[in-house]
């Protein structure tokens, strides 16, 4: 599949900035009720990893379990899209460079995290593998008058598991951008990760996840195993 006909595989609405095969930001440890349930300290600058740009999927394709996790968790998260290229920004002008957001879920093997945090070893394992970054339709930045004003959501068979307002960041969407920014350019079409709020938990083979921004956004994904 080319770029343009993957992109319209599954997607209803596309716009110019919503393309599969562009850079994944992800934050981590954003919200400190999240960072408690996990046991980490909270983080005095961002931390941040990426996904390769094949891990996205979207809705009508599966949510994998990688073969060799046995523990795959869900985390909801506000995603923001780049719409101009953002290099060294600062804080008060990195809302310019925003295109829109999107509904994403940052699928983790937990198993495989542990192991890596233990071993001192990248994440790539355990967040990068193929179908980690369910993302919904975009959604242009003129649908939302203020991204720290959102409550995002997640069900697993009908289930709230997740529940967070995107006020409850720790760093905001602006100095995230700037921060990341000062550390490589940030180009149309990227999608920052904002972090996931408390309440991440397991899913397994058949179960239906469905998660949105309320009164904005929703979408559903089902789970199955990879092997
Ligand atoms: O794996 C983690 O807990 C870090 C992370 O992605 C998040 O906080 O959203
Ligand atoms: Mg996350």
């Amino acid at each position: 599949l080319t770029r343009s006909t993957a992109a319209m595989a599954g997607s209803k609405q596309l716009s110019r900035f919503w393309e599969w095969g562009r850079n994944i930001v992800c934050v981590g440890r954003n919200y400190a009720e999240h960072a408690k349930e996990m046991g980490s300290a909270l983080p005095a600058e961002p931390l941040f990893f990426l996904k390769p740009s094949s891990a996205y999927v979207r809705e009508g394709s599966p949510i994998l379990r990688p073969y060799y996790c046995r523990n795959l968790h869900h985390e909801v998260e506000l995603g923001v899209v780049i719409g101009r290229r953002a290099r060294a920004v600062p804080e008060a002008e990195a809302m310019e460079h925003v295109a829109g957001y999107a509904l994403c879920l940052d699928m983790t093997a937990r198993d495989t995290q542990e192991e890596c945090k233990k071993k001192g070893l990248p994440w790539t394992l355990a967040k990068g593998f193929a179908s980690s970054c369910p993302v919904s339709d975009f959604v242009p930045k003129e649908k939302i008058p203020d991204p720290h004003k959102l409550q995002i959501w997640l069900k697993v068979n009908g289930k709230l598991r997740q529940e967070g307002d995107t006020s409850s960041m720790i760093f905001s969407i602006p100095y995230l951008i700037s921060y990341i920014s000062h550390v490589f350019p940030l180009e149309e079409g990227d999608l920052i990760l904002t972090g996931s709020p408390k309440g991440v938990g397991s899913v397994e083979a058949n179960d239906e996840i469905e998660a949105g921004i309320r009164d904005v956004v929703s979408m559903r994904f089902k789970v199955a195993h990879e092997f």
